[in-house]
C-alpha cells in the first residue's frame, strides 16, 4: 500500500511546482577552476611521457623503464581522479516542509539494519546504544521497525537486547518529552547536563541494564535460572550444546512488537527484532553481504517497508531527524523515479586535531561524494545510507522487483524462518543479481556500482551535525589491516569481469565509471610510491643523477608537476572545509600507505586469486583502549606491534634517510647540488614524512613505540635491498 504511494509519487509528472521546496542543489562555483585545472595539468602529463618516450629511445635503461611505469600508473590515477572535480554539487533539504506533501500518517515505513558479528569486537553495550538511538527516531513508531543482524550468534548479544527492549520502555518517552538530541544514552549521560524530573531515574535504570549486561559478558554464560520470563527462557534455550557461531539454525526473536509494546506512557513501541541467521560451516556465508541479504528477506516477511536503512553497529544516530532528510528526496514528488539510495557520509566522534592517521576521510566524504553526486551518484558507504528496497531487487524499470514470492500463510514468523536458512540461497539470483551483491570484501561499494550499472542513481545528505557518528581504530596497525581489506576488495572490484574500466564504461555514466575506477584501483598507487620511494633513494647512493639539472629547462616540469599536484591537493581540502594540519597527516597517510597497506592488499589480491588462500572480513574492533585512546588524542603514532605492515614501512624510512644523509655529504664534497637536485629532494621529503616512524624506533620508550623486533628486521631489509641494487648496477 505505502509502496504504491512510493511508486504513485516517482510517476507524477515531472515538476510539480512546490511552494516551498524539499531539496535544492546547486553547482559548486570551484568547477570552473577544476576544468582549467585539469587541462594544464594534462598538458604538462603529456609533455612529461613524451620526455620518458624520447629517454627510453635514446638511454634504455633499468632506471628509465621504472620511472616510465611509475608515471604512467601516476597519469593513469591522476586521469581516474580527476572527474570527481568536474561538477561537484551541493544539495540542502527543507525537513521543515514536508507537511505540504505528506501528513506523518502518510509516511513510508522504514526498516532499519543494524549489523553486528562479534560480541567481544563489538561489545554489545555499544550496539545496543546504536539501536536505542534509533528506535527513538522522531518517527512515527508504528511505521519503524529496527533489525539486529547477529553474526556472532550470540546469546550474550540476544540477553542484552531483551534488557534493551526493557530500557527502551522509558528511554523513548524521555527522549520524546525533553525533546533531546543525543539519543543514544551512553552518549547522554555523558555530555548532556541537564536535569528533568526523570533523568537520574533514566540514568541509574541504564547504569544497572549496563552493569547486568556486563557482569553476563564477563562471565560468559547467562544464569537461565535466575530469569523468571517465560519467551526470555524459551529464546534463550535455543542455545543448544551444538550451537556454534559457525554452525547454528536460524534464531529470530520478535523483542518488542509494535502492536502489543507500549512505553511506560502508553504509547505504542516501534518493532525491534533479533536475527541471527542460520549458518553452516559448508556454506560460505558471505559476511556482511549475506546478513543484509537475510535480512532484506527476513523484513519482506515481517514488515516489508519500501525504505530501509543500513547501518554498522558503532554508527549510533546523531540526530533524531534524520529520517526527515532522507524523505525530502523521497517524498519530493519530483524525484528521479531511479533514485535508489541517499547516502549520509560516514563521520567519527574519535577523530584527534590533526587527523593524525587521516581516518576522518575528509577525500571521501566531502570531495569524492559531491564529486560523484554531480554524475549520476556516489558509490555506498557499507552504512549510512537509506535505500529504496525495489533497488536491489531489479531494475528501475520493475517496481516490484523480481523477488515477490507470494506471502500465502499467515505465519509472517515462521516464513522469515524459512527465507533466513543458508541453502535459501541456492540457485537463486541472490547475491549475483538481486540483493548485496557477493565475491568481494566491499560488498558496499560493489553492490552500488552494480545497481548503477542498471540505471539506479544515488544523492548525498550532508547535514552540518552529523547525521550518525561512528568510531574509527586508534592504533595505526589496526587501520592499516583494516584499510588492507578495504583495498583488496576494491581490487577485486577492479580486476573481475565487471570492472569499472569495461563493464562500467558501457553501463554507467563513462565519467561516474572513471570514478569508480579511481575508488577501485586505490591499490595501484602502491606501484608509483614503492618506486619513487626507492629509486632517486638508491641510485643517489650511487652516485648517479636520474633527474634533470636544476637549470634544465625539464626540470621546471618537474617542479610545476609536483608543486601543482600537491597545491591542488591542499587547496581541494581547504575548500572542502579542513585544515592544513589535516591535510598534511593526510598525505603523509598516503604515502604510508603506499609503503605498506596498498602494497598488501595487492599481495593479498594475488595469493587468492591464484587460490593459494580464501578471503576474510576481519571484524575491525570497537573497544576503546584508554591508554591507546589518549596516545592517540595527544597525535602520537601508535605502532606497538610486530607486523610486515610495519617492516615495509620501515625499510622504506630507514633507506630514504640514509640515501639523504649520504646525499649531503656527496653534495657538501663533490658540489652535484644541481645534478642530483631532485633525488635529494625526493629522499629529504621521504625524511620529513618519515618522522614519526624515526621517533618511534629511536627516540620513545613507551608502549606504543616501533619494537625493536621490527626495527631490526628492517635494517636487515634495508641493507639487503641495498647490496642487492649496487650489485645489480
Ligand atoms: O561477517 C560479517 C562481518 C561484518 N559484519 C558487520 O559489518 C559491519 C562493518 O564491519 P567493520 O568491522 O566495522 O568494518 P569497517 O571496515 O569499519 O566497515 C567499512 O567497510 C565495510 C566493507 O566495505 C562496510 O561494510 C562498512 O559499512 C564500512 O563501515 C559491522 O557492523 C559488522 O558487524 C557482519 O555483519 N558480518
Ligand atoms: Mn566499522
Amino acid at each position: 500500500m505505502v509502496r504504491d504511494k512510493l511508486a504513485y509519487r516517482s510517476s507524477l509528472s515531472q515538476n510539480t511546482m512546490l511552494k516551498a521546496p524539499l531539496n535544492t542543489k546547486r553547482a559548486s562555483p570551484t568547477r570552473w577552476f577544476n576544468r582549467l585545472y585539469t587541462v594544464v595539468y594534462a598538458v604538462a602529463i603529456f609533455a612529461l611521457i613524451y620526455r620518458h618516450c624520447c629517454n627510453l629511445i635514446n638511454s634504455p635503461s633499468f632506471t628509465t623503464i621504472f620511472l616510465l611505469v611509475a608515471d604512467l600508473v601516476l597519469a593513469f590515477l591522476w586521469v581516474a581522479w580527476q572527474p570527481f572535480f568536474l561538477n561537484p554539487v551541493h544539495r540542502e533539504v527543507f525537513p521543515e516542509n514536508l507537511p505540504q506533501v505528506a501528513k506523518e500518517s502518510d509516511y513510508p515505513r522504514l526498516d532499519v539494519f543494524v549489523c553486528t558479528a562479534d560480541p567481544f569486537k563489538e561489545p554489545p553495550i555499544g550496539v545496543l546504544n546504536t539501536v536505542l538511538s534509533l528506535l527513538a527516531y522522531d518517527y512515527p513508531t508504528e511505521k519503524l521497525s529496527v533489525y539486529l543482524s547477529d553474526d556472532g550468534g550470540s546469546q550474550l548479544t540476544l540477553f542484552a537486547f531483551m534488557e534493551t527492549a526493557k530500557f527502551a520502555k522509558h528511554w523513548l518517552p524521555y527522549c520524546k518529552k525533553y525533546n533531546i538530541m543525543d539519543r543514544s544514552p551512553e552518549v547522554y549521560f555523558e555530555n548532556d547536563l541537564s536535569l528533568f524530573p526523570e533523568t537520574s531515574e533514566i540514568q541509574t535504570m541504564y547504569e544497572n541494564m549496563k552493569a547486568t549486561i556486563k557482569d553476563v559478558m564477563d562471565r560468559g554464560t547467562i544464569d537461565i535460572d535466575q530469569i523468571n520470563d517465560e519467551r526470555a527462557i524459551k529464546a534463550l534455550r535455543k542455545w543448544t550444546n551444538e550451537f556454534t557461531r559457525h554452525q547454528h539454525p536460524t534464531v529470530i526473536e520478535v523483542l518488542l512488537k509494535n502492536d502489543e509494546d507500549k512505553d511506560v506512557t502508553g504509547h505504542y513501541m516501534p518493532n525491534l527484532f533479533y536475527v541471527a541467521r542460520e549458518k553452516n560451516k559448508a556454506t560460505p556465508h558471505h559476511f556482511k553481504a549475506g546478513a543484509i541479504n537475510a535480512l532484506l528477506r527476513v523484513s519482506a516477511k515481517l514488515t516489508n517497508a519500501p525504505i530501509f536503512l543500513i547501518l554498522d553497529c558503532d554508527m549510533y544516530s546523531n540526530d533524531p531527524k534524520t529520517p526527515l532528510r532522507m524523505l525530502c528526496h523521497f517524498l519530493d514528488p519530483n524525484v528521479d523515479p531511479k533514485l535508489a539510495f541517499v547516502q549520509f557520509p560516514q563521520r567519527f566522534y574519535n577523530i584527534n586535531n590533526n587527523d593524525t592517521y587521516c581516518t576522518q576521510h575528509v577525500l571521501e566524504n566531502q570531495i569524492c561524494s559531491v564529486g560523484m553526486d554531480g554524475l549520476d551518484g556516489m558509490s555506498f558507504m557499507g552504512t549510512n545510507a537509506f535505500f529504496k528496497r525495489d533497488a536491489l531487487l531489479g531494475k528501475p524499470n520493475e517496481p516490484q522487483g523480481i523477488w515477490n514470492e507470494p506471502n500465502d500463510s499467515k505465519d509472517g514468523l515462521a516464513l522469515a524462518h524459512h527465507v533466513a536458512d543458508c541453502s535459501y540461497e541456492d540457485n537463486t539470483k541472490w547475491g549475483s543479481e538481486i540483493g548485496f551483491r557477493y565475491g568481494t570484501l566491499v560488498e558496499d561499494a560493489y553492490t552500488s556500482f552494480r545497481i548503477q550499472c542498471l540505471g539506479w542513481k544515488s544523492v548525498v545528505c550532508k547535514p552540518t551535525r552529523a547525521a550518525f557518528l561512528g568510531n574509527m581504530p586508534v592504533a595505526l596497525h589496526d587501520f592499516l589491516s583494516q584499510a588492507r581489506r578495504w583495498y583488496m576488495g576494491l581490487l577485486q572490484i577492479a580486476l573481475c569481469k565487471f570492472s569499472p574500466l569495461t563493464f562500467g564504461m558501457k553501463y554507467m555514466n563513462p565519467l561516474q565509471a572513471l570514478c569508480c575506477a579511481y575508488i577501485d584501483f586505490r591499490a595501484f598507487w602502491s606501484i608509483p610510491i614503492i618506486i619513487y620511494a626507492f629509486l632517486p633513494q638508491l641510485t643517489l647512493l650511487n652516485s648517479s643523477a636520474i633527474f634533470p639539472k636544476v637549470s634544465d629547462p625539464w626540470f621546471s616540469l618537474y617542479a610545476f608537476l609536483f608543486l601543482a599536484a600537491y597545491g591542488k591537493s591542499l587547496l581541494d581540502y581547504v575548500v572542502a572545509g579542513s585544515t592544513f594540519r589535516k591535510w598534511w597527516s593526510y598525505q603523509r597517510m598516503w604515502l604510508i600507505f603506499g609503503c605498506s597497506t596498498y602494497l598488501f592488499s595487492f599481495f593479498d589480491w594475488l595469493v587468492t586469486s591464484l587460490g593459494m588462500s580464501t578471503f576474510e572480513f576481519n571484524v575491525t574492533s570497537k573497544v576503546l583502549d584508554t591508554e591507546l585512546n589518549k596516545r592517540y588524542q595527544q597525535g602520537v603514532f601508535t605502532f606497538g606491534v610486530d607486523s610486515p605492515l610495519f617492516v615495509s614501512l620501515s625499510i622504506v624510512a630507514i633507506v630514504n634517510l640514509f640515501a639523504f644523509l649520504v646525499g649531503i655529504k656527496q653534495v657538501l664534497i663533490n658540489g652535484r647540488f644541481e645534478e642530483l637536485f631532485g633525488q635529494l629532494f625526493i629522499a629529504g621529503f621521504g625524511v620529513v614524512n618519515g618522522w614519526p616512524i624515526y621517533e618511534g624506533m629511536v627516540l620513545r620508550s613507551d608502549k606504543g613505540k616501533m619494537p625493536a623486533k621490527t626495527t631490526l628486521k628492517s635494517v636487515c631489509g634495508a641493507l639487503i635491498i641495498y647490496w642487492v641494487f649496487s650489485s645489480a648496477c
